[in-house]
């Protein structure tokens, strides 16, 4: 090996020993884009054209280790004969190049090696971005696989262009059966019903589809890709199976009913356990119902108006009411409407300031409204409230004041307002008698509380409980016969739970025997008879004077309440005061 020739020797050197001259071989080696570098058999850098020392710098002369040791490695393997062509990387100052290292031979003799560098820059990024978008596609394929819901994809003209495996599941096909054909023809064919492809196709918009196939239930969307000029190119329909959770669903549901069915059977005796500590009887699902309202809407602040005849239980309601209501430890101030005279009622209610009218307490004097500040008012019979209080109720009701008389001062009070009646209130707004702003205020909520008529089931226990109750009270025994028991639930209870109440009294006190036979109910309870006022003269010996007085009057007030239509009238006609006809009414159970 020739290891004496120098970088002048060798530009003198010609292929097939031609000779010429420097500046023509160098203009040739300068001319070409690929780098081409020479060296002698020490790795002295014989030559070294343009491109490489754009790339390089201008290093002619030197050891080619000093300025490429990547490369050297690779030329010394070379010029020592173990390779022929050898190919290596090498990063110039702004990019990479591949070099290719080649021996020179002269003569048979080798000389040095060529190096002849290709800029790979480019190459290596798109190998790069080659190998990002395969990964990326390995990706897609990846996720499109695992995907558990279907995905099933076409082109702009309908034909399958592919289909994931859940889809093959969902659709109990296989992809290579149906990954090329058209919608059209899969329709055709009767693999499928609908196709919301076709749909996408013809609409150009998203399709939403709830589909049956094969006993599942699936939810299908269908949404379309477009180009960068808006034209479709795919359409993606993902096919999800909901008969799971369908399933699931409803099994909730069906656990949430079973706990629905669960909470409402403790409510039930939570309340009944209520009921029967506030000494409440109820077994008739009418009453059982009201009784629930009740407790529902115990602790909200809206107004209620119990409705139903006289003795059913209505102040008992009221009593419910306060007890379950965060008012409980507040006052409940019941007011019987009816009870108060006409001229009184006015101040008995919204209080009256010094000197309000001739009589007036000096000091003024506060409204039933004022003492139950904070708690409840219960209006009983308030169809009786004369008109202009009822003004004064609605403006109460509407901005939360009250005003005394002779007073020109709003008082703000919060009080809650539960009212009762046994009229027909609708009825009374329009003979003009009750205004029907108050009425629709007042029946926000409003309960019907059944006649005792209409509970059969609650009479049986609420004849044993007072039975026993009074006799508990009286500090006796006493119980009753198989007849008279059942003469008893005969007999209709026109006043209801009042009148059985006073009737269970009265044989308890006057029964002489533990056992209360049928001969000592009254006659008109014996003849299940309510209608006419018995004859002093049919009355057994037995009777106190008081017992007959109370029986006349009852019997008397019963009459005369058939021809008389409110308390008003009836007062009159029988010569006493309308709160006197008030007390007696609901003394006998009776309303009018
Ligand atoms: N379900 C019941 N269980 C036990 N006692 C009851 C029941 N219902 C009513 N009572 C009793 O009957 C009596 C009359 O009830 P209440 O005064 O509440 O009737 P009301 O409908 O308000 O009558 P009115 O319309 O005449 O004011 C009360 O002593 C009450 O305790």
């Amino acid at each position: 090996m020739n290891t004496s020739l120098n970088p002048v020797e060798l530009i003198g050197f010609s292929s097939g020993g031609e000779l010429r001259s420097d500046a023509f071989y160098q203009a040739m080696v300068n001319a070409v884009d690929v780098g081409i570098l020479a060296v002698n058999t020490s790795g002295m850098v014989i030559l070294a054209n343009r491109a490489v020392r754009e790339s390089f710098g201008a290093f002619q002369g030197v050891h080619l280790n000093d300025v490429l040791p990547d490369l050297w490695p690779k030329v010394a393997q070379r010029l020592l004969g173990h390779a022929r062509n050898t190919e290596i990387s090498v990063r110039g100052i702004e990019s990479n190049f591949l070099v290719r290292v080649s021996p020179m031979l002269l003569d048979q003799e080798q000389v040095g090696a060529v190096c002849v560098f290709v800029e790979s820059t480019e190459l290596e990024e798109m190998a790069k971005q080659m190998e990002f978008y395969q990964g990326l596609t390995r990706e897609l394929d990846t996720i499109i696989d695992s995907s558990s819901d279907g995905l099933w994809i076409c082109d702009a003209d309908a034909n399958v262009v592919r289909i994931n495996p859940a889809s093959e599941r969902i659709n109990n096909v296989q992809a290579k059966d149906v990954v090329g054909r058209n919608m059209r023809d899969l329709i055709n064919a009767r693999v499928f019903d609908r196709s919301a492809t076709l749909e996408v196709l013809r609409t150009g918009t998203r399709v939403n589809l709830l589909q049956q196939r094969e006993g599942r239930k699936l939810i299908t969307t269908a949404a379309p890709v477009f180009d960068s000029a808006g034209r479709i190119t795919r359409v993606v329909v993902s096919e999800r199976d909901i008969t799971e959770i369908d399933n699931l669903q409803r099994e909730l549901e069906d656990q949430e009913a079973i706990r629905d069915q669960y909470r409402n059977q403790m409510l039930e005796m939570q309340q009944e356990q209520q009921l029967e500590n506030q000494q409440i009887i109820a077994r008739s699902p009418a009453m059982l119902k009201a009784l629930r309202q009740a407790l529902k809407v115990a602790n909200v602040e809206s107004t209620v108006l119990i409705l139903g005849p006289s003795g059913v239980g209505k102040g008992l309601f009221a009593d419910l009411i306060h007890k379950n209501s965060e008012r409980a430890n507040k006052p409940l101030i019941k007011i019987n409407c009816g009870a108060i005279p006409e001229s009184l009622i006015e101040s008995e209610l919204f209080g009256y300031d010094k000197g309000a009218f001739t009589g007036a307490q000096s000091g003024g004097k506060p409204g039933y409204f004022e003492l139950a500040d904070g708690g409840i008012l219960f209006l009983d019979e308030i169809a009786e409230l004369p008109l202009p209080s009822q003004v004064k109720l609605l403006r109460f009701m509407e901005d939360g004041t009250i005003m005394r008389l002779g007073s020109t001062r709003p008082r703000e009070v919060k009080v809650r307002i539960l009212a009762a009646t046994h009229r027909n209130l609708e009825q009374m707004v329009e003979e003009g008698k009750f205004r029907l702003d108050l009425y629709y205020r007042l029946k926000v909520i409003p309960i019907h509380v059944p006649s005792l008529k209409e509970r059969k089931e609650c009479l049986l226990p609420l004849i044993l409980h007072y039975i026993e109750w009074y006799a508990k009270k009286h500090k006796t025994s006493k119980r009753l016969s198989r007849a008279a028991c059942d003469t008893l639930l005969g007999y209709p209870f026109p006043g209801n739970v009042r009148e059985l109440m006073n009737l269970c009294e009265r044989l308890v006190v006057m029964t002489e025997s533990e056992v209360i036979s049928l001969q000592d109910l009254p006659a008109d309870v014996a003849k299940g008879d309510t209608s006419e006022a018995t004859a002093p003269a049919q009355w057994p010996e037995s009777m106190t004077l008081p017992q007959v007085i109370e029986s006349t009057e009852r019997a008397l007030l019963a009459h005369a309440i058939k021809s008389h239509g409110c308390q008003a009238d009836l007062a009159e006609a029988l010569g006493v005061s309308q709160p006197t006809i008030a007390r007696k009414l609901k003394r006998y159970g009776l309303a009018c």
